[in-house]
């Protein structure tokens, strides 16, 4: 009564529009908001701006905040109830395409994917703040690896420019378009995401390439009765938190983007997250594999330590038939088989990992289906909420909430008809993320992915380092070292830019001969285009850049004392951030640096 009250005593400062909103809350059980609320003359700027900020609220979430309370009722009943969102379902572990770098079947879907690439947009999601890593910055502008300093955001550019360079190579003729890129941000990362393009031409593409889609965040509820949270310190700001990268789905779709590309004749919309140094290097052929398989929705995945921190890829069987393949996020993984008949729960197979493929949030969507499923739904991803209680009773929460959405749920929604499926590719080639601080690193269960700054960038080097001893390249074993209470394999740092390979076939192509070696201690990197490797033998380091109309072949012997990895203290607040979270940094000692500024073929037997 009093909040109605109050509010009707500032009717005469509002436009019709704000009586509009005014008169939504109340309905939608909202007049807790009013009651403090002095008489006007007081605060009117600030209730000015509690409109503002609802008015937002109300018109960046699809159906608005009528929407979005009625089904947070209904959540927040359903966890109070104890319901589990998997009531019913069963689950099996589903099969999928194993792939197998530098095998016969990779190579041809690697083929089949680089035709494809002309035909896809690339969305990356960008908008999450990293607070487990609590890093200060945002977290595509951390160097992918510190040999070379080149941060995430530039290797993802360069290889998806790249990427659609080799593809109009293949199919010679056809017109060629910019590939899109797509970034969504957060009001936490938008603007420092902007300025890292800007401040470097955006590393190569057109700005007009690249679009920015900011999602908005969403209000927080204070209890079971999806009552919105003020903020403390304020009662005319509403409380918001993320409401998760599902938004990336609607924002697609109300930006009128999908139809543009539709009608540009796109057949493929490709999604990835902010820290992934390995994941263009399964790209292509999971590519390959969705267009081979004519899959709606293809989830990139990787094999799966029980406990870790990724989310399994699930196949769930309904007691009334129903039937899908999905992620079950990592939280939620373990009570679910703990529920249906598996007393160990979320625990390891025989292969010394847990049988579900680990769900690395790499989705290749084809857009018709896509377009068609959004049209129904308007981007809808099915929500979820995860209240703190403060007890048993479940009737408070120790702090407010908020409802989230997770983009892999997209395919929740699908008929049974929607072609699903998933691609797994070997551990060490996809999936090296950057999430987790050194302290919480050093906590993860022996035998388990790190998802650290220091795990991230070791397991680039033993990426590359795989795929020369593929490629044929005698690749010493690696040591074992401790960073950052970490146990990590430290292999030779091998770095090569995009521009020298992108697919495995790129890497077969450029390294010849039957004697070429690497020591461990060795660093190699690897800038020009037409870089070709025969017969060398490095024990040391060797950088080598050339332009793009130089050819270079390279062999013979390099020794020097090269760059060595050293340990750092991460509590030395005289080095950088990026160098502190990753316990080593790289001592450049000595080098052997090559470098081709002519158009010309060079022949280097050093
Ligand atoms: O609101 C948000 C939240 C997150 N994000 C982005 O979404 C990506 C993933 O975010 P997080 O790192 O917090 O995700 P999580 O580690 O919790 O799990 C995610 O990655 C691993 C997978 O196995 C999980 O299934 C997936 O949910 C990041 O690129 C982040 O920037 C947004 O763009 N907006
Ligand atoms: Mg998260």
């Amino acid at each position: 009564m009093s909040s109605s009250l109050n509010l009707e005593k500032n009717m005469s400062l509002l436009s019709p529009d704000q009586v509009e909103i005014a008169k939504m809350l109340l309905e939608i059980g909202q007049g807790h908001l009013f009651q403090d609320w002095p008489d006007p003359g007081v605060d009117d700027d600030l209730k000015q701006t509690f409109f503002t900020q609802v008015a937002l609220l109300n018109s960046s979430y699809p159906g608005g905040l009528v929407s979005y309370i009625k089904t947070a009722k209904e959540l927040l009943a359903d966890s109070k109830a104890g319901k589990n969102p998997f009531d019913g379902f069963k689950p099996s572990v589903p099969s999928g395409e194993v792939l197998t770098l530098g095998d016969e079947t990779f190579i041809k879907y690697e083929e089949a994917g680089v035709k494809q690439v002309q035909n896809a947009a690339f969305v990356l999601v960008a908008g999450g703040l990293g607070e487990r890593l609590g890093y200060n910055g945002i977290k595509v502008a951390l160097p992918m690896e510190t040999t070379t300093g080149t941060c995430f955001l530039q290797h993802y550019i360069e290889s998806i420019l790249c990427l659609s360079e080799a593809s109009y190579k293949q199919t010679q003729g056809e017109c060629q378009r910019d590939v899109p890129f797509v970034i969504m941000t957060s009001d936490d990362t938008h603007a420092r995401t902007l300025e890292l393009l800007e401040s470097n031409s955006y590393f190569g593409m057109k700005p007009t390439q690249v679009k920015l889609l900011k999602q908005e965040k969403v209000a927080c509820l204070a209890d079971n009765d999806a009552r919105l949270a003020v903020d403390p310190k304020n009662k005319y700001i509403i409380q918001t938190k993320p409401h998760g990268h599902g938004d990336v789905h609607s924002l697609l779709y109300s930006s009128g983007l999908l139809r543009e590309w539709k009608e540009a004749g796109l057949r493929w919309v490709m999604f990835f997250q902010d820290t992934n140094g390995l994941l263009f290097k399964a790209i292509p052929a999971a590519l390959g594999v969705s267009a081979t398989k004519e899959y709606h929705v293809n989830s990139l995945a990787v094999p799966r330590k029980a406990k870790e921190a990724i989310g399994g890829i699930t196949k769930l069987t309904h007691a009334d038939g129903r039937e899908m393949v999905i992620n079950v996020e990592y939280n939620q993984l373990d009570p679910l088989l703990r529920a249906t008949g598996h007393p160990d729960g979320d625990v390891n197979c025989e292969t010394g990992y847990s049988p579900y493929p680990g769900n690395i949030n790499q989705l290749i969507l084809e857009l018709g289906p896509y377009i068609d499923e959004l049209a129904k739904t308007g981007g809808v991803i099915k929500e979820f909420v995860n209240p703190k209680y403060k007890d048993a009773t479940k009737t408070e929460f120790k702090s407010s909430t908020r409802l989230e959405c997770m983009m892999q749920d997209y395919p929740k929604t699908l008929p049974p008809s929607a072609r699903v499926g998933f691609t797994v590719t070997d551990p060490w080639l996809a999936y090296a993320p950057v999430k987790n601080n050194p302290e919480d690193a050093a906590k993860v269960p022996k035998g388990n992915p790190y998802h650290s700054a220091t795990s991230g960038e070791t397991a680039v080097y033993r990426s590359n380092s795989m795929i020369l001893r593929k490629a044929g390249v005698k690749i010493d074993d690696p040591v074992t070292q401790v960073f950052n209470g970490q146990e990590v394999e430290i292999w030779p740092r091998i770095v090569w830019s995009p521009k020298w390979a992108v697919t495995f076939a790129d890497v077969k192509r450029k390294v010849s001969g039957e004697n070429s070696s690497v020591t461990q201690k060795s660093t190699l990197v690897i800038k020009g285009r037409n870089v070709l490797i025969e017969d060398l033998s490095l024990d040391g380091t060797l950088v080598i850049d050339s332009v793009d109309d130089a050819e270079v072949k390279v062999g013979g012997s390099v020794k020097n004392d090269g760059w060595a990895i050293e340990s750092i203290d991460k509590d030395d607040t005289s080095l950088p951030e990026e160098v502190r979270i990753r316990g080593f940094k790289i001592n450049k000692v000595d080098q052997l640096e090559k470098s081709y500024s002519e158009p010309g073929k060079y022949t280097v037997n050093l």
